[in-house]
């Protein structure tokens, strides 16, 4: 770890523990650190694992992101949100299409919880292109949609969204400087797009004006997943 540049870049990297138990997210966690990067548990591992599991990693100093995209009326996310915040972590989120009422109330069951995680909500999966956009209904174009959204986001009073970091350059533009941008679809150079359509290298991802970088497979399926995000780490540090 000694070799890793301890600076705050290394923090912008948000690692998805897309994992099927706890033992393989543990795995990995155990040879990494909070100065490092930031944690996601998304649905499969939340499914799997639970709470206890996102408590031991807060517990363990990780900033720990929650990504369940709460996405329902809004008196049910506005309760997912207040338990979700409940458990210490630092950031969760919605589906900003769930509307303005549904963002407005989760915000109001986080600020019961009593705690003060980051609220963002995701525009347009990093994974659908203008083709699946148009497929669901949508017939404006991408972009259009994911500022759209970010902008009822900002209305609400969230803290920020989840978009590529295609979109950063558009969004920094129209949403300031202390918008927050999370940006999975995180791909180096020469690793495979895997079912994600709108990707960006770690390095321009940073320079388009993302906040944090989601990386999950090129990490976790690597074959030395350690190394692979000492490279990534390494691959922005030599960018700035
Ligand atoms: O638009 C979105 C929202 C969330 N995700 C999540 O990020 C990671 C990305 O994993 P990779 O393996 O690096 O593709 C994953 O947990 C998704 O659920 C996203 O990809 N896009």
């Amino acid at each position: 770890m000694s070799q890793l540049n301890p600076k705050i870049h290394a923090s912008k990297i948000i690692v998805a523990l897309d994992y099927a138990d706890a033992t393989s997210a543990l795995a990995l966690v155990n040879q990494l650190n909070p100065a490092l990067c930031g944690l996601k548990v998304g649905k499969e591992l939340f499914t799997a694992a639970g709470p206890h599991l996102v408590e031991t990693l807060v517990n363990k100093g990780f900033n720990v992101f929650l990504d369940l995209k709460f996405h329902d009326i809004p008196n049910t996310v506005a309760k997912a949100c207040e338990a979700a915040s409940r458990l210490g972590v630092w950031m969760l989120n919605v589906h900003a299409s769930g509307g303005l009422a549904m963002m407005q109330a989760a915000k109001e069951g986080v600020a019961k919880s009593g705690q003060q995680p980051l609220l963002i909500a995701v525009t347009v999966l990093t994974s659908m292109d203008q083709a699946t956009l148009n497929q669901i209904g949508i017939a404006g174009n991408l972009q259009d949609q994911v500022l759209k959204l970010a902008q009822l986001t900002q209305q609400a009073g969230l803290d920020g969204v989840v978009c590529s970091a295609q979109e950063a350059p558009v969004l920094r533009q129209h949403l300031g400087a202390d918008f927050c941008l999370v940006t999975p679809g995180i791909r180096p150079a020469d690793a495979k797009s895997d079912d994600q359509t709108r990707i960006v290298t770690p390095a321009k991802a940073l320079q388009l004006g993302a906040s944090y970088l989601v990386v999950g497979r090129p990490i976790t399926q690597a074959t030395n997943p350690l190394a692979s995000l000492q490279s990534i780490v390494a691959e922005i540090t030599k960018s700035l």
